[in-house]
């Protein structure tokens, strides 16, 4: 009898614990913002939250205001809503709101990297490379390498001797494919000839094209197994697929295959180095190097689709952008024709280009929704641009989605619309007073993210948006191959991963305009 009463007691305590463990004790607190645990246990609201990020935040704003918690996957997250008050998060220190635990711990489950141990030196290290090579000076040398190997691609597509001949593909497939093998070439480096006459530099070109085109393919296998990886639900098919993929690209991106390359750029050169000299094994190394390529590659092309069929279906802003693209080629001497040399597009000529920069932060605006996260690192309080307090506990998470801030109609009116002079004042200049109510707001349209965090990458993405949509623009005529057809949705389910996918592809023909 005794020993049953134990197991009895022994049941009770372990279904508590669980119940304690799946949140189901946990309460709102007098001072802590509104508490949606959803109806599942541990699960809590993320089955809703995934199906559709955007709806299911629109809802809850709708019930709870401009902040609150929900459960998600057995995680607390308060969601700030007011874009006055995203400071308080993307500005607060480390010590209260630290974004690496949750990074490390995604960046371990997603690409297998672990090296924690020296994080912090390795993050400064990575500001300090980008802003050497991704930004100033660094970027004129990137605009060139980009500006090579993206020419190389997109009139290899077109063949020789075809005439202006029209090709079909899918905008989509065609535009992340030349930016992603481009990007990677000029980051990555060029395959080395194995000799020094014409022939072998040929050969080496050939390696090059090939090469991108499958480490391309490879990359978009993973690229559809992504958003269920990040959230750890893939079923044991995805699982091993993704497994089989990792050591893929450990391998094609591997140090050793890295120094036999040549041109690699110093932003991945100089990180490399860093961790060799910390000591770090060289299979580690390999692993961040998949790393470096899925942060540099994984939006940029997605964005470029949008761009280009954005300005293709409104033709407005078409022929505004293409007037710039003509004048500037003219102002610098140049000038596409039959055996003429091929465009020498400078980052100096890419600062001249103000309806461009608002036909692309029009095109992030509308395409790009991160999700910024942070750990709480500590009990604390945070303080809304009202004034009014929230305590938030340690151990929980804070997020913002600005995607809600880019499709509020106060702030950008008319918000689904693409409108490519948003961005821009009467005069030319970049367009920044944007307003809630009545005033002006410091975060009104963030596709990098903000903070310390915010994208290192970004003047090197804006750049090679640019140069893709000039050198298309400049090279080959373009059109759908149905004008009428719809712009395709948004695929719901990446949202909080950057730049969006459509959820279909779409057709268009181009050919050499001379
Ligand atoms: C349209 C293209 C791009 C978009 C929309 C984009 C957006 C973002 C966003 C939203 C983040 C996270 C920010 C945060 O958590 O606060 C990020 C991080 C990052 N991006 Fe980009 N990015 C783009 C292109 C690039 C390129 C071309 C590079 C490099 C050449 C790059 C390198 C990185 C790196 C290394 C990080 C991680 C930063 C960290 O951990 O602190 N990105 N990007």
């Amino acid at each position: 009898m005794e020993s049953l009463v134990q197991i009895l007691l022994a049941l009770l305590l372990s279904v508590i614990g669980a119940l304690y463990l799946l949140g189901g004790f946990r309460r709102r607190r007098t001072g802590e913002p509104p508490l949606e645990k959803g109806l599942i246990p541990w699960l809590g609201c993320v089955l809703e939250f995934r199906k559709d990020t955007v709806k299911f935040l629109q809802r809850m704003k709708a019930k709870h205001g401009d902040i609150f918690t929900v459960q998600l996957g057995g995680f607390y997250f308060t969601f700030i809503t007011d874009p006055q008050s995203f400071g308080a998060v993307v500005k607060e220190s480390r010590a209260k709101l630290d974004f690496t635990n949750f990074a490390d711990q995604l960046v371990e489950r997603v690409f297998g990297y672990g090296a924690v141990e020296i994080k912090h030196k390795f993050f400064k290290n990575l500001q300090t490379t980008s802003t050497k090579h991704l930004m100033g000076d660094g970027l004129v040398v990137m605009t060139q390498a980009m500006m090579y190997n993206l020419q190389n691609l997109m009139l290899h597509s077109v063949g020789s001797g075809n005439g202006k001949v029209w090709q079909e593909s899918g905008l989509f497939a065609y535009s992340y494919n030349i930016v992603f093998r481009a990007g990677y070439l000029s980051l990555f480096g060029n395959e080395s000839p194995k000799g020094t006459g014409k022939e072998s530099v040929e050969k080496a070109k050939e390696i090059d094209l090939q090469h991108s085109n499958d480490l391309f393919w490879e990359f978009r296998k993973y690229d559809q197994l992504f958003p269920n990886l990040a959230y750890g639900v893939l079923g044991p098919r995805g699982k091993m697929e993704a497994e089989r993929l990792k050591r893929l690209f450990w391998n094609m991106l591997s140090v050793q295959k890295m120094k036999a390359r040549d041109n690699v750029s110093g932003w991945v050169s100089d990180q490399q180095q860093v961790r060799a000299e910390h000591g770090m094994q060289e299979f580690m190394q390999d692993r961040f190097m998949f790393l470096l390529l899925w942060a540099s590659q994984g939006n940029t092309g997605p964005s470029a689709f949008w761009l280009l069929l954005y300005l293709m279906k409104h033709p407005e802003a078409m022929s505004a952008v293409r007037k710039e693209v003509e004048e500037i080629l003219k102002e610098a001497g140049q000038e596409v024709k039959p055996g003429g040399p091929l465009i020498d597009l400078s980052r100096d000529m890419l600062l001249k280009t103000p309806i461009l920069d608002s036909a692309v932060e029009e095109t992030l605006r509308l395409t790009t929704a991160p999700l910024l996260t942070r750990g709480v690192m500590e009990d604390m309080t945070i303080i809304m641009a009202n004034g009014q307090e929230y305590k938030i506990r340690e151990g929980d998470r804070v997020s913002v989605f600005p995607y809600l801030v880019h499709i509020d109609p106060e702030v950008h009116p008319d918000p689904l619309t693409f409108k490519y002079d948003r961005f821009l004042n009467a005069d030319g200049s970049r367009k920044t007073d944007f307003y809630k109510d009545g005033k002006k707001l410091k975060y009104y349209s963030m596709p990098w993210g903000a903070g310390t965090t915010m994208c290192p990458g970004r003047f090197f993405a804006t750049n090679e948006l640019k140069q893709f949509v000039f050198l298309m623009l400049s090279y080959f005529d373009l059109e759908l191959k149905n004008p009428n057809e719809e712009i395709p949705s948004i695929e719901t389910r990446r949202w909080g991963f950057g730049s969006m996918h459509p959820d279909r592809d779409i057709q268009f023909r181009y050919r050499p305009r001379i």
